[in-house]
């Protein structure tokens, strides 16, 4: 089975400072729907692993994150493609979960449900601590200049992270190669 695991913000969509608090802040980043379709169309299983420590802050609800995936997920369909099992750290940094990133129990959690192994399979991060969860778990690091991307890119990167400039790029090399 061919899986991939993204990081949300600043990857699929504009992150902020602030947070992506509503639906009408939660914007794709240029080709990243249409890479999670050509993707899905090409018998990629394409799943999504993020940290929302805004939940736990009170900046948004559950409701309100479940209607910002339910937008993808309508956005990506309408490209002819479909969005896997989304799995979302609700906890601040504080409460010593197992869930959030730079932990691996997303990735364990996704790579459990589809029953596919986690060494080498690609996870794609805009944040250090995307790329220290994959390697965590032998999985394979890629980071995105998206986002938070160009300021990762100067920091100590996981050995063998490999680097892209968008999803589309990533979703190029994974269908072309
Ligand atoms: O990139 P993913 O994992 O999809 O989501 C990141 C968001 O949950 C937020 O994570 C926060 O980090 P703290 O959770 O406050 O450390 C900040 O970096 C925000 O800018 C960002 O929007
Ligand atoms: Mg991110
Ligand atoms: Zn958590």
């Amino acid at each position: 089975m061919k899986l991939l695991i993204l990081d949300r913000d600043g990857v699929i969509n504009y992150d902020s400072d602030a947070y992506i608090k509503s639906v009408a802040e939660w914007i794709p980043l240029p080709g990243s729907i249409e890479a999670i379709a050509q993707l899905s169309k090409a018998g990629w299983t394409v799943a999504i692993a993020t940290n929302q420590s805004g939940i736990a802050r009170g900046y948004y609800d559950i409701a309100t994150l479940d209607a910002m995936h339910a937008r993808l997920r309508t956005l990506v369909a309408e490209q002819g493609g479909e969005v896997g099992l989304v799995v979302y750290c609700p906890h601040g940094p504080d409460e010593g979960c197992d869930c959030r990133k730079p932990k691996p129990g997303m990735l364990k959690t996704i790579a459990e449900h589809y029953k596919v192994p986690l060494a080498g399979l690609w996870f794609v991060g805009d944040s250090l601590g995307d790329l220290e969860a994959a390697k965590a778990v032998d999985s394979q690091p890629v980071l995105v200049k998206t986002g938070k991307g160009e300021k990762t890119q100067a920091k100590n990167l996981p050995v063998g992270t490999l680097i892209f400039d968008d999803l589309a790029a990533v979703a190029a090399e994974l269908i072309n190669n």
